[in-house]
């Protein structure tokens, strides 16, 4: 069984945790507000100080006119076996206060460091630790007193300004709510139960402390009041006679006046029957024990919590990637595997499974022979041009029998107009491939946190890309350049024994030294070397993209990479890390989630350790 202050002062190490993790119950269901808490609440002057500084047993806390607590303060007492007093700020860890003067200082100077001198108000708690053989293990959290005037250089809102932070505080289902009321006023009018019975109806998490009994009228006593007639709660009063404020100035030492306190009640003839459950030593005792049996009902939806916490940091840790290993050789097998990933996905595109590789079929299927079919055949192999083309070609000697450099010539300039559509078809092969590489990248889940990397494989693959390019550039120039340089003879042959097709009758009537360069035997020129034309057409529509896939698709899928391999290959470490350099939001967000983690399983592992005692 785990006892009471270990208990205690587990909660004090996970509340510890979640200030330092900036969790102080902001939106939905943090780990503060799944802990219980104790928050002393009441109007100003009520004695809150007072309570909190004798449960305490130490003077500490600011004092002044108007609104000193201007920041929520939570106090965490630690109890020590022996030793002496100190005081910690977890904004100044290293820090250790033995002089309390200098924590009500410290106090003081916190507060204005985020509210500025003014009067305003803040609801970013201080955090303070007291270690001390003379407390219990317990967390409080002081509250500015609720007021019901503005004083001077403070704006009309800071009434309500108030009320709505310490209700933040004590509407939280797990806050215990110590409500400050003084004797010498009436429980009606008291500040403190009329906020507690608004964010606690029931009452069972309000615990009523009556302060100043002393300074009751003669002849009238809190009687009613703390044997639970005037305001029942579900736990019982306790009164308390704090320092009065000659007391105070006459700095009388907080142990005697606790013991002043306990003589105060066991010799009062009003409250002497009530002796041993009044007085700030009893008030600690109580609130530790009521803390103990809520934290160990709470223990298993802390511990939920906590894991569901650990569960959610560990997916996204996975998400955005475990750090980066430190040694060179690790690094290189990194990049390596990257690359790699990139590569899948870079294939997937080409091979299907990832649309794009398709749209290079469509280059071949409607690009090129839309291109092809473009060509300006018409014009080239238009009579005028066929007359023209070999009428130069024969030179001052007409030929005799064929027009052998006319058709040449005709057939060469016709085949140098298929070097436009084979270029056009590797560079919007190029293209596409081009884009499937930045589109891998984008794809590839493991690159997204490395941006140098990224950059430097797409570089390294547009570099490839590019030579590609060129060397499926110089091969369907050199198909195109292949079918000028032997012709089909076969083809002409074939003409030969052909018969000629009777010359129509309107046809040129002109001599045969005429007519060998009139329309019917020019048009029969044009029409053969557009026959022949058509032939070269025919196998260059299919010979480009067999060319292009060699050259560029091909290599693409074989060795995009490869040059970049072998650079890195030879890379010096800094060079390695440097290509693994992350986006830094990324690098922050790893080590923040990293510190929380070990926040938590540190938690969990404690409260492990305790509720198995
Ligand atoms: N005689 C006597 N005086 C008390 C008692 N409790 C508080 N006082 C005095 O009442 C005055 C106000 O007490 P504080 O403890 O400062 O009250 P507070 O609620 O913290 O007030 P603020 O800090 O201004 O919000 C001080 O002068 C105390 O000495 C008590 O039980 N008996």
């Amino acid at each position: 069984m785990a006892t009471m202050e270990s208990l205690i002062g587990l909660i004090n190490k996970i509340q510890r945790a979640c200030t330092v993790l900036g969790d102080h119950g902001g939106e939905g269901m943090s780990l503060w507000e799944a802990l219980p808490s104790v928050a002393v609440v009441g109007g100003q002057s009520s004695g809150k100080s007072s309570v909190l500084e004798s449960v305490v047993g130490r003077d500490f806390l600011p004092r002044g006119s108007g609104i000193v607590t201007r920041r929520p303060l939570v106090l965490q007492l630690h109890k020590t076996e022996s030793g002496s007093e100190y005081a910690e700020f977890l904004h100044a860890p290293k820090k250790r206060f033995s002089d309390f003067a200098a924590v009500r200082k410290e106090i003081a100077d916190e507060t204005d460091r985020i509210t500025g001198k003014t009067k305003q108000i803040s609801n970013i708690p201080i955090h303070l630790s007291i270690y001390s053989p003379h407390v219990v293990n317990l967390t409080l959290i002081d509250l500015p007193g609720l007021t019901k005037v503005a004083v001077e250089g403070q704006p009309d809102s800071i009434v309500e300004d108030i009320e709505n932070m310490v209700r933040s505080y004590v509407e939280k289902p797990n806050c215990i709510i110590l409500a400050i009321s003084p004797a010498n006023q009436d429980i009606a009018t008291s500040d403190a139960i009329k906020l507690a019975r608004e964010v606690d109806p029931s009452g069972e998490r309000t615990f009523g402390v009556l302060t100043k009994l002393d300074l009751m009228d003669k002849g009238t006593n809190a009687q009613d009041v703390l044997e639970g007639r005037a305001y029942r709660l579900q736990h019982p009063w306790v009164g308390i006679v704090n320092r009065s404020q000659a007391d105070i100035n006459k700095n009388v030492d907080m142990i005697v006046a606790r013991r002043k306190e306990r003589e105060y009640f066991e010799t009062s003839p009003d409250y002497g029957h009530l002796a041993s459950r009044m007085g700030s030593e009893y008030l600690a005792k109580l609130l530790s024990q009521h803390l103990e049996l809520v934290i160990r009902q709470r223990i298993p939806s802390i511990i939920a919590l906590i894991n569901k916490n650990i569960d959610e940091l560990n997916a996204e840790l996975d998400r955005i990637g475990r750090p980066i290993a430190a040694d060179g050789g690790a690094q290189l097998y990194m990049i390596l595997e990257l690359c790699r990933a990139f590569d899948r996905v870079f294939k997937e595109h080409l091979d299907g499974g990832r649309p794009g590789g398709d749209r290079i079929y469509g280059v071949f299927d409607h690009q090129l022979p839309a291109a092809l079919k473009k060509l300006p055949f018409d014009r080239h192999l238009s009579l005028k041009n066929v007359q023209k083309v070999v009428t130069e070609a024969d030179g001052y000697q007409p030929h005799l029998i064929a027009p052998e450099q006319g058709y040449r010539r005709l057939i060469d300039g016709s085949i140098s107009y298929f070097k436009g559509p084979a270029e056009a078809s590797v560079d919007a092969v190029h293209f596409v491939l081009k884009e499937l590489v930045r589109k891998s990248i984008a794809e590839t889940l493991e690159l997204k946190r490395f941006p140098t990397l990224s950059n430097d494989i797409a570089t390294a693959a547009n570099e490839a890309l590019e030579r590609f390019r060129e060397e499926s550039r110089k091969t369907v120039i050199r198909l195109v350049e292949m079918e000028s340089s032997y012709l089909t003879v076969d083809f002409f042959r074939k003409l030969h024994t052909e018969p000629e097709k009777k010359p129509e009758k309107n046809a040129n009537p002109s001599g045969p030294n005429n007519d060998r360069l009139g329309d019917n035997y020019l048009r029969r020129i044009g029409s053969n070397v557009n026959a022949y034309i058509n032939m070269v057409c025919d196998t260059l529509k299919n010979t480009i993209p067999k060319a292009v896939v060699y050259c560029q698709v091909r290599e693409a899928k074989r060795s995009l990479l490869s040059n970049f391999y072998a650079q890195i290959g030879r890379r010096e470490k800094e060079r390695l890390s440097a290509m693994l350099d992350e986006d830094p939001q990324l690098m922050e967000r790893r080590t923040q989630i990293a510190k929380r983690l070990e926040l938590y399983k540190s938690a969990r592992d404690d409260i492990d350790a305790v509720s198995w005692k």
